[in-house]
């Protein structure tokens, strides 16, 4: 049997200023610092250890790793940081407080900008300082790899391909593997594991700062899941 930790970002300043978030590279707030390290100390009473690590290019995620790894003294282990673990890639509305959006386009349209697996949210042009192609990190991304917009359809679409080419093996050498990311990019990976139907997406919301344990079989396949308390 194999385990993996699955584990969103601690709060960040934009969950607690109820912004869309997605690629903007927001910092944790006082309470994300104080889950991150509840989440290490957890793992530690549980007697979790790790092998190697994945996580996005974003700082509310590696933070909340590298938090995680100094209360299990852990620092040294190798970690991957990749844009295929970000975010979706919310669109026009990166930046937008999600109540006063669902003010002026009604709750049922941001509903379904943020939990339909086939709705994009408006894309924003080239020509915006929130375009990707503007930030150095993701200098080395094909042009068509540039999210305008994300639905999680898209976002399943980058996540899948890393899974498989970087974290199966991992995992396949039994190597002990924590990946820190965020709520659509696992929800992009849950309904994977979980084989969820787009119904049973919908309705998933994974909680800031809590290890999400995965137990798999030999092939991969999932025998259980639970959140550690
Ligand atoms: O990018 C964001 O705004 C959040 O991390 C996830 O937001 P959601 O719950 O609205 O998808």
């Amino acid at each position: 049997m194999k385990k993996i930790v699955l584990l969103r970002h601690g709060q960040s300043l934009w969950n607690l200023e109820n912004r869309f978030t997605g690629w903007t590279d927001v910092d944790l707030s006082e309470s994300g610092y104080l889950e991150a390290k509840r989440a290490g100390q957890l793992l530690k009473k549980h007697n979790f250890n790790f092998d190697i690590a994945f996580t996005s290019l974003l700082k509310r995620a590696i933070k909340t790793l590298h938090i995680v790894l100094e209360e299990l003294d852990h620092l040294w282990i190798p970690e991957q940081k990749t844009w295929h673990l970000n975010e979706r890639f919310y669109g026009a509305l990166q930046g937008l407080n999600k109540d006063e959006t669902a003010e002026k386009y009604g709750l049922e349209q941001v509903t379904k900008w943020r939990r339909d697996p086939d709705e994009e949210p408006p894309a924003i042009t080239k020509s915006d300082e929130r375009y990707p192609g503007n930030d150095l990190r993701y200098q080395f991304l094909k042009p068509e790899e540039l999210p305008l917009t994300e639905n999680l359809s898209d976002t399943i679409g980058r996540v899948l391909p890393f899974w498989n080419e970087a974290i199966v093996p991992a995992i396949s050498m039994n190597e002990k593997v924590i990946i820190s990311a965020h709520g659509n990019s696992l929800r992009a990976l849950i309904k994977y594991l979980d084989n969820l139907s787009n119904e049973e997406v919908t309705a998933l919301e994974i909680p800031t700062g809590t290890p999400l344990v995965y137990e798999l079989d030999d092939n991969l396949q999932k025998l259980r899941h639970y959140y550690l308390e």
